[in-house]
């Protein structure tokens, strides 16, 4: 039966992987476990003059290889449970792209579209308050995630820096670019993404003009990744965000839905607003539907456990690229690969937004800030590398591709962490 807790779940796939690697029981024991785990109560003074008070969470899952890294997510369903996961999910994806760092992550529960611009400052600045003896550039690294942004990075730096007296912009990546981010960072996760989509589709004999693409979330991730395959020749044939999506056989004008959803406008006005609106040429769909589209690739780029043994049988892609932290429940990713279905690991395909924060953190600490086209180079120069290893490995010794990325980050872990020792030191005094 599926587990209820999304932490459990994502931990099968590391004792999957472990049957596939020589590895120390020491090993094993430490990877199983978080490291902190911390729980805040936030304080925040509404409009109306009344006080509300958030949960939040900092989970540092691993730091063995360097510091905790990962994003801070603000929506109604952030849980230690699920913070927990994400954490977990960074330290592996973290030694994927072999970053020097573990995993972290952070989360409010709040539904942040219900709060005004300064009840969001107010809560952001309550969050680092409440963790900044938790964090830091060498300790643990924040970063944007579901319903956070470049603003709210900038907020975030600008308390922390206040809390230490000294400017620390390396504590937080993702930041507007006119406070230290990286040119590049806000686009990093879908063209991460895309460069794993160029290394695989040709192996399938996938030309970009005959290969339809469903894309589940538009958002940074989505929305990003969906206009550039739509700029490389893709057919995206079906979009949507948390209301619902849209569905065009034909192909969609995906620039155009960019840009009236940035005018903050509904899926079925995202299409018809200034562009063409003829609803014989596409349909509304449900995010369900959209799943279950016959389609040679479908990217899930929102949340969790989308995909489930409920659906796993309806779904025809050949492919699917998980964009999202955890779109496919363990069971489920099973049933796909009895289907023959090729899922690449969101510990993957997602990497991009963390390989380009990396990239923020050392050019924060050098003083030394890199081109847009530099960036773009070094990201797909990581991307198109750990892929290909990713896919060798998985090709050698027969395993789906999840498993070989979970055994190639095992192989960098499992070094740091055996040349490091445990942290029993009485065994260490036994022997
Ligand atoms: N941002 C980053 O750098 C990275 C993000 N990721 C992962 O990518 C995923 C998306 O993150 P990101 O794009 O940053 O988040 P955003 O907040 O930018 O966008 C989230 C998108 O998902 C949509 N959405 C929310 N709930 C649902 C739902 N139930 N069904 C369908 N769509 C929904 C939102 O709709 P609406 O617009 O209507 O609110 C929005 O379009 C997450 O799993 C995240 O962890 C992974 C690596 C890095
Ligand atoms: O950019 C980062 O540090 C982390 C992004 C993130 O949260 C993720 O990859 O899930």
């Amino acid at each position: 039966m599926e587990s209820q807790s999304l932490f459990v779940g994502a931990r099968q796939n590391l004792d999957l992987a472990l049957k596939h690697i020589a590895i120390s029981e020491d090993a094993i024991e430490h990877l199983k476990h978080p490291k902190a785990s911390l729980q805040v109560s936030i304080p925040v003074r509404m409009d109306d003059g009344s006080l509300q008070v958030f949960q939040g969470y900092r989970v540092r899952y691993d730091d063995t290889r360097g510091p905790a890294k990962g994003g801070v997510r603000y929506h109604p369903q952030v849980s230690l449970d699920e913070v927990t996961s994400l954490a977990f999910w960074m330290t592996f994806k973290c030694a994927v792209l072999d970053l020097p760092f573990g995993g972290g992550k952070g989360g409010i529960t709040v539904n942040p579209k219900q709060l005004s611009r300064l009840e969001l400052e107010r809560l952001t600045r309550g969050y680092i308050d409440a963790i900044a003896d938790f964090i830091g550039p060498d300790v643990d690294i924040l970063a944007p995630d579901v319903y956070t942004n470049a603003t709210i990075m900038g907020w975030m730096m600008d308390r922390y820096n206040i809390i230490q007296r000294k400017s620390c912009p390396a504590v937080v990546t993702g930041k507007p670019i006119a406070l230290g981010g990286s040119a590049g960072r806000e686009t990093a996760t879908a063209m991460g993404a895309f460069f794993v989509m160029q290394t695989i589709l040709p192996k399938f004999d996938r030309p970009p003009a005959e290969t339809t693409v469903a894309i589940q979330g538009f958002g940074n991730a989505g929305s990003f990744l969906a206009e550039q395959i739509y700029r490389a020749g893709y057919r995206v044939v079906a979009v949507s965000d948390s209301k619902g999506g849209i569905y065009a056989p034909a192909g969609l004008d995906i620039p155009a839905i960019r840009q009236n959803k940035e005018a903050g406008r509904g899926m079925e006005a995202l299409y018809c607003h200034g562009t063409v609106c003829n609803m014989a040429d596409h349909q509304l769909i449900t995010n369900e539907a959209l799943l279950e589209l016959p389609v040679d690739v479908l990217i899930p780029a929102a949340l969790e456990n989308q995909i489930t043994p409920e659906n796993a049988d309806q779904i025809q892609a050949k492919l699917i690229f998980e964009v999202a932290n955890g779109p496919i429940t363990f069971e489920a990713d099973r049933l796909l690969n009895q289907k023959g279905i090729y899922v690449l690991p969101d510990i993957l395909t997602n990497a991009g937004g963390v390989t380009v924060s990396y990239f923020e953190w050392v050019q924060n600490r050098s003083g030394l800030y890199w081109s847009a086209a530099e960036v773009e180079q070094r990201l797909a120069e990581r991307m198109t590398r750990e892929t290909e290893r990713i896919w060798q490995l998985a090709q050698s010794l027969d395993l789906s591709l999840r498993t070989a990325a979970y055994v190639h980050a095992l192989d960098r872990l499992r070094a740091a962490i055996e040349v490091k020792g445990t942290r029993d030191y009485y065994a260490q005094a036994k022997a």
